[in-house]
């Protein structure tokens, strides 16, 4: 992994290798606002080779023509870079269409010929790079259907990957079962799980900030830490995706993917060095230390809901029972909360308070470190609780960023203190906005590093958590959905999760 990075994030290191990126479910909403934009910046910094070309595949009966419009479209709504032309001329002239069903065996032999004759036609390497952006229900499929039609194995120099979208698995069994069915065709290096989490600069900036300043990682343990809350807080619904989201809800759609790689990057050990491995090595051991949740567990230390509607931004917005795709009796969670705890030597008894959700009062994604309390009171007028002051807060986004917040004496004749805060600010510093991850994670497939890609045993240990929490809450009788107003910072009860250990949320303080 190239660590070396710093004020330009995606825009160093270096360019991809010559290769057709083919990909599956071309005309779907992830490819139109994430991933095309993110081809063309990456062209447009020099990283994309100049011998590569994009094939989408997809269901419409397009003609090359009409997807590549379509396609220049995307660029000119989504991409975050401004538009140059010239690199916009040389994007649409690589970019190919094959129509066809991605059940059918047929189809597979279309599009090795294609392939072929695109790679033939413009001196591109035979490296292939599939990336499977459509629903999760054809993902073995695809990776079977390719196998069969000799497009996996990778001969002399060229290679063959497969980026394969989120969700892997519905639960612990059919994640266990996907990696069964992918693993007969590929080899674990040929297989890039993704989770755009990873790709954010800002979530990568996790292991610096711990492993590259040696003030932190001596009070980075239970003797200095009291606890620590990860939150995920979206201010936006399920916009388009309400299909997707009643089968997924919060709890399968953030925590043992976005939230556990959060978690296990503020808790693992260090690694033994930067390459793939060696940091899922870590990250898969501080996930296989996480107390499994008994039954009652379950009851005590999980909260969820559902959010009505409500005001944001001083706006009405409707309830997630409303939205488009969504049943109207609909008992699907869009808010999660969980208590955790960790089996080891640096983390026992430090509980650490995960919480995601829609439709809450403000968009932010941070981790939050709470220290212990300084032992004595020796200030007069300052209660016990002012001394809970030392916090570092990690702020992923928006405003990405560091704040340490410590105690200063309140001016004027009295001793009192007060908590003030330093704060870093990622976009004044470095003069740049760190980009969606998409970039970066495109670009590591492309030069074939799989440090920010989960492996199988990273993805199993997830849902090995989550399962006995799914169980436990399909066996209780329905809950009284919705129970918090858009918003807000959902529902009480997540907040009576902490009230019971005597804590707080920290919304934003
Ligand atoms: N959208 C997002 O923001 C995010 C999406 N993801 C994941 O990315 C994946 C894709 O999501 P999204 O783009 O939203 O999905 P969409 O439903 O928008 O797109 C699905 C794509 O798959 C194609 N497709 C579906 N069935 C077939 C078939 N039988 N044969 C050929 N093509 C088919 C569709 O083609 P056609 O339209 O021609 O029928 C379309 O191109 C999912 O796994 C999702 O969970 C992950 C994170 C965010
Ligand atoms: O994967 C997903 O992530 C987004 C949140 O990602 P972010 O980069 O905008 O923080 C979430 O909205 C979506 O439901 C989920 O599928």
């Amino acid at each position: 992994m190239n660590l070396n990075g710093t004020n330009g994030g995606f825009m160093q290191g270096r360019a991809g290798d010559s290769c057709v990126m083919i990909i599956f479910g071309a005309t779907g909403d992830l490819t139109k606002r994430k991933l095309i934009p993110a081809l063309y910046n990456l062209a447009k910094a020099k990283l994309l080779s100049r011998k590569f070309a994009l094939v989408g595949a997809a269901f419409d009966p397009f003609t090359a023509e009409a997807f590549r419009d379509q396609m220049l479209d995307a660029i000119k709504t989504y991409a975050t870079d401004e538009l140059d032309a010239e690199v916009l001329a040389w994007f649409e002239k690589r970019i190919f269409y094959v129509q066809g069903d991605f059940r059918d065996p047929e189809f597979y032999w279309r599009l090795k010929e294609l392939c072929t004759e695109v790679c033939g036609k413009n001196a591109i390497d035979e490296n292939y790079f599939y990336y499977l952006a459509t629903a999760p229900i054809f993902f073995g499929e695809i990776v079977r259907q390719l196998g069969h039609a000799g497009m996996t194995a990778e001969e002399c120099d060229n290679w063959r990957r497969v980026i394969i979208e989120k969700p892997f698995g519905h639960d612990l069994e059919s994640a266990k079962e996907l990696n069964n069915d992918i693993k007969k065709v590929l080899r674990e290096r040929q297989i890039y799980r993704i989770d755009h989490y990873l790709g954010k600069e800002t979530v990568q900036n996790i292991m610096v900030f711990r492993f590259a300043n040696s003030i932190f990682e001596p009070i980075w343990n239970r003797r200095y830490i009291d606890h620590v809350q990860i939150t995920a807080a979206e201010t936006v619904g399920v916009e388009r995706r309400g299909g997707y989201y009643e089968t997924a809800g919060a709890m399968r759609d953030m925590v043992p993917n976005h939230l556990f790689q959060l978690l296990s990057l503020t808790t693992m050990e260090p690694p033994v060095s930067f390459e793939a491995d060696a940091v899922r090595d870590e990250q898969t051991k501080a996930l296989r230390s996480l107390q499994m949740l008994s039954p009652e567990d379950v009851l005590s230390k999980t909260a969820r809901g559902q959010y009505c509607e409500g005001q944001l931004e001083g706006e009405p917005v409707p309830g997630y029972r409303e939205e488009p795709g969504v049943a109207r009796d609909s008992r699907t969670e869009t808010f999660v909360a969980m208590k955790l705890m960790i089996d080891n030597w640096r983390w026992a008894d430090v509980p650490f308070y995960l919480r995601t959700g829609k439709r809450m009062a403000a968009r932010t994604t941070e981790i939050s470190i709470q220290f212990r309390r300084a032992p004595l009171v020796l200030f007069r007028n300052t209660d016990i609780e002012n001394l809970q002051t030392n916090r570092l807060v990690l702020r992923l986004q928006p405003n990405e960023g560091i704040s340490l917040q410590f105690g200063a004496k309140v001016p004027g004749p009295v001793m009192q203190l007060g908590p003030v805060k330093m704060d870093f600010d990622y976009a004044d510093y470095f003069h740049c906005t760190p980009n969606t991850g998409y970039e970066r994670l495109l670009l590591d497939c492309m030069t074939g590093d799989a440090t920010l890609f989960q492996r199988a045993d990273m993805v199993e240990a997830g849902w090995n958590l989550i399962q006995p929490v799914l169980d436990v809450w399909k066996a209780l009788p329905p809950r009284q959905f919705p129970n918090y107003a858009a918003g807000s910072w959902g529902p009480r009860e997540a907040d009576e999760l902490l009230e019971r250990d005597g804590r707080q949320w920290n919304n934003g303080g």
